[in-house]
């Protein structure tokens, strides 16, 4: 009996082995004809259990046998292979290809022509909507919805992005700018001369939170350092008190941070039923931060919707009211017997959804950017000092309760505060790569004038950011001055997007609208260096591309003139000096100091992992922000 058991299972990995070879050389053949560069996998990763276990078992494995390290095909196993290995693949295989399973394929695209084509071919490669099933926490959404569903969405939600919330933006950038120096201040350790920030990654993190809040719903939130007094009648219990409000747990910002977290990947391993149940305490505190985050979203939404029926018109600012118009609207349409198109209206469960995933989509990926723009100009502090010069300039005396949106925010944005701010979403874009689907059969685009097939039936197609936004083909370089690259695409220079390429780019932005939404005013007649079409991905292109686009780049330029007007940011090297020594110190051993912090900062940024976005995990990269004029490391020249 054991025999024909043991016969049978011989047989059938046999059959297996056999089956996959023909297979594997069937897509080969393919792939050849289709005139695409391949690399062969044995088998396909996708899928939330293989991806698991090619991540945690698979590849561990394998390090550990030095002789599998030259091996080609597990390197293109890992998910995020294009920020772990960045510019490999550009040379070893050029700007496309595909990996080639048995059962599969899957497109790599960092070339900005067929990018271009693929974000703007929207019905043909489709989002794979399947992958974010657990951004639906609190209802279906644009982000994770394709077709008309999404369309209809779209529709409802893009009105909110206009030129006067991105005016909202900047003065609440500005002013929450602000009250993050003086929470910094506020700490024990720092004064108002020099502040010293352990991890500004988790301050940036409820700065972005605040401005979403604040811009995007209408509540403003304070710092700990700040009293409730300050909100005035916006004082909402729960919604931004210091204390939950009645029967509940947390507060709004506590159970949003708990649910845009980690811990949601819960939710897409056991059905809720199954988290209700749990004995587990992160599984009960993460139902509970869900129930009050709904809690308060749906409060949020009824007080949006009340002030509509009492005609409070100001409130149509906000990135919500929009939603809860088009809700009501479709709602008065059928109640009067008038029909609804299906372009109308959202269900209450979209509007949650909708209302998170702003949230969500807006809060993580601008606080990344500002954390790290601290931290490259930490390190880099000739284009620091650059940085004020400009902001300087273009600022003069003016206390910032006098810069204005639609001057200084053109001007600074188009300034070297627009080149930081290019610069680091280049080096580190929180959405490093954006995910495609071709389901139906293989499609034709162009590329240097010749006509390649992507493949079909399911094929993910990966417009992958990491490594596009280092390629020679489409970026001004130089010479590295920091490694012995003769390219300086691996570093920090912002001062590369001060040159503009008469040759390249779209030129000038006009008043049309740019993907379907408003353009901004700052765009508009703007200098920096712009890159050719699909060769900068960071917000993805076409109907899909980030509505959020011009809300993050006002945040961003708004908090980083803000900052840098007043200080300056400097390593913290306290690891290896005390402030005594580094002030005995001659101009050599400083330096050396100070390298031996810019190697650890470098070593931690380059170590940042997928997440949800792109983000540092682990040892934070502590940093002094000192009054402007008290640098320690200005006489440095670096
Ligand atoms: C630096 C900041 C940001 C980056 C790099 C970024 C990037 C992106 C990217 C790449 C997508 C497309 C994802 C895909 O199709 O797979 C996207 C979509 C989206 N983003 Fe952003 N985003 C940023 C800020 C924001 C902000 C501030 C908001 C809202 C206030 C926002 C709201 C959204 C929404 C609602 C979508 C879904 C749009 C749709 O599917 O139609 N984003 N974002």
């Amino acid at each position: 009996m054991l025999f024909y058991i043991f016969l049978a299972i011989i047989s059938y990995l046999l059959y297996t082995v056999v089956n996959n070879i023909i297979s594997l050389r069937r897509n080969i053949a393919l792939v050849k004809c289709w005139g695409l560069p391949y690399v062969v996998l044995p088998f396909n990763e996708v899928g939330v259990a293989r991806s698991a276990l090619v991540e945690l078992i698979l590849l561990p494995f394998l390090k550990l046998f030095p002789f599998t390290h030259k091996w080609i095909w597990p390197k293109f196993m890992n998910a995020f292979n294009h920020w772990t290995f960045l510019r490999t693949h550009l040379g070893s295989l050029g700007d496309f290809y595909a990996t080639v399973s048995p059962s599969s394929f899957h497109f790599e695209s960092m070339n900005a022509e067929i990018n271009t084509q693929v974000a703007n071919r929207r019905a043909e490669f489709e989002k794979p909507v399947e992958i974010y099933t657990i951004v639906n926490v609190f209802g279906r959404n644009a982000l994770t919805s394709d077709g008309p569903d999404w369309r209809r969405q779209r529709k409802i939600i893009s009105p909110g992005f206009t030129e006067r919330n991105n005016a909202r933006v900047w003065e609440l950038g500005l002013k929450q700018g602000q009250s993050m120096l003086e929470y910094w201040a506020s700490k024990g350790g720092s004064s108002i001369e020099e502040l010293k920030v352990e991890n500004t990654a988790s301050d940036t993190a409820t700065l972005a939170l605040h401005i979403i809040c604040g811009a995007g719903f209408g509540i403003p939130q304070i710092w700990p350092h700040e009293d409730e007094s300050i909100l005035g009648d916006k004082k909402m219990a729960g919604l931004n008190t210091k204390r939950p409000a009645e029967g509940h747990k947390l507060t709004f910002k506590e159970a949003l941070v708990y649910t845009t977290g980690l811990q949601i990947a819960w939710f897409s391993v056991f059905p809720e039923w199954v988290l209700q149940k749990s004995p587990f305490k992160i599984h009960q505190k993460l139902i509970a931060a869900r129930d009050d985050c709904l809690f308060y979203l749906k409060e949020l939404i009824e007080q949006k919707r009340n002030y509509r029926r009492l005609g409070f018109e100001q409130d149509a600012t906000d990135l919500i009211a929009p939603l809860v118009k088009a809700s009501d609207d479709a709602e008065r349409s059928k109640a009067e017997g008038k029909g609804v198109s299906q372009d109308e209206g959202l269900s209450e469960e979209e509007i949650t959804g909708n209302t998170f995933v702003i949230m969500f989509a807006g809060h993580e990926t601008t606080a990344n950017v500002l954390h790290f723009s601290f931290l490259f100009l930490a390190i880099n502090l000739a284009s620091q000092r650059h940085l004020q010069s400009d902001i300087d300039e273009k600022i003069g005396d003016r206390p910032a309760s006098s810069w204005s949106y639609q001057v200084d925010m053109r001007n600074l944005f188009n300034s070297m505060v627009g080149g930081v701010l290019h610069e680091t979403i280049r080096l580190i874009p929180p959405v490093p790569h954006i995910p495609k689907i071709n389901r139906g059969g293989p499609k034709q685009v162009k590329v240097d004038g010749r006509t390649i097939s992507i493949p079909g039936n399911g094929t993910f197609v990966h417009l992958e950011n990491s490594t596009l936004h280092r390629s020679r083909r489409y970026y001004p370089y130089g010479p590295s001055k920091i490694t012995d690259c003769d390219d300086d695409l691996d570093d920090f220079v912002p001062e590369r997007w001060l040159q503009k390429d008469p040759k390249s780019g779209e030129g000038e932005t006009t008043e049309q609208q740019v993907d379907g939404m408003e353009v901004a005013s700052f765009e508009v007649h703007g200098s920096l260096f712009r890159p050719v079409k699909g060769a900068y991905m960071p917000f993805s292109e076409g109907p899909r591309a980030c509505p959020g686009r011009r809300f993050a780049e006002v945040e961003v330029t708004a908090v980083l003139s803000l900052v840098f007007k007043q200080y300056s940011v400097e390593l913290d090297v306290s690891a290896w000096a005390s402030d005594e020594q580094v002030e005995e110190m001659t101009l050599q051993q400083k330096r050396d100091v100070y390298g031996e912090a810019q190697k650890r900062a470098w070593a931690l940024i380059r170590g940042s992992q997928m997440t949800f976005t792109l983000k540092m995990e682990g040892d934070p990269v502590p940093v002094r922000f000192v009054k402007r004029g008290k640098e320690r490391f200005s006489d440095l020249r670096l």
